[in-house]
């Protein structure tokens, strides 16, 4: 069964925070404390962890290692999937070198920019290579997702060679938006927005008005 996109988002960050709980020594949670460091119901999180079929809750709560262990079963492919990243400025070294070693099951295989700096060389772990040798490259590395972090004008260009390589799942972080094939899993992200929709919820909370 195909989980609601919010289902899986959640699940990540439940995850991240079971594998802090772990790491604190804290072997069971209580579905009212998840939700807690969440700021959402103990509701959403049990129906969350129904869809998945965990409902194994003891006395002490969930087992933290057992709904690990289950939500990396959802969310983790069976082997290790390839990431590449376009664009290798000041967001695509952050998101590599944040990123790389966090999961066992996603790696950032080869970066791509235009660069001569930075073509040829390893930047945060990681071999760069030109943006023409693309395709090339993920066939040999087997990649299967793309990040873009190159300027907003070259995000439409790139969703072409991305689609022309086959690549399945793109995370857009320009400004612009693309289309891509429905068979390519495409999720944008917009830190602008983002930084808005808090601004906006915080000037409603205030009545529609920030004036002291
Ligand atoms: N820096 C941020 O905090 C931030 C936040 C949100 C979104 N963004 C977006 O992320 C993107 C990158 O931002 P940045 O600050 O890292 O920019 P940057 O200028 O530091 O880096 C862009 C990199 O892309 C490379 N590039 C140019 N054309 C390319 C191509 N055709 N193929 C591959 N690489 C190419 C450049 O050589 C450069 O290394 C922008 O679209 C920006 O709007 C940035």
């Amino acid at each position: 069964m195909k989980l609601p996109e919010r289902t899986i988002e959640r699940l990540s960050t439940y995850r991240r925070t079971l594998l802090n709980c772990l790491d604190a020594g804290k072997n069971y949670i209580y579905s009212h404390e998840l939700a807690n460091l969440h700021s959402i119901t103990a509701v959403q999180v049990r129906r969350d962890l129904m869809l998945i079929g965990f409902s194994s809750q003891t006395k002490k709560g969930y087992d933290v290692k057992e709904l690990i262990d289950v939500i990396g079963k959802i969310l983790d492919s069976s082997s290790a999937l390839n990431v590449a990243v376009l664009g290798m400025g000041n967001l695509g070294r952050a998101v590599t070198t944040y990123f790389n070693g966090k999961r066992s099951k996603l790696k950032i295989a080869a970066t791509f920019d235009v660069d001569s700096n930075k073509v040829d060389r390893v930047i945060s772990g990681v071999n760069c290579y030109h943006i023409r040798d693309f395709k090339t490259i993920v066939q040999r590395e087997n990649i299967t997702i793309a990040i873009i972090t190159s300027p907003p004008d070259t995000a439409k260009q790139l969703a072409e060679i991305l689609e022309g390589a086959g690549i399945r799942g793109v995370l857009n972080f320009t400004t612009i938006p693309i289309n891509i094939s429905s068979n390519v899993y495409l999720e944008e992200f917009d830190m602008i927005t983002s930084i808005e929709k808090v601004a906006y919820f915080v000037k409603e909370m205030n009545g529609g008005s920030l004036e002291k």
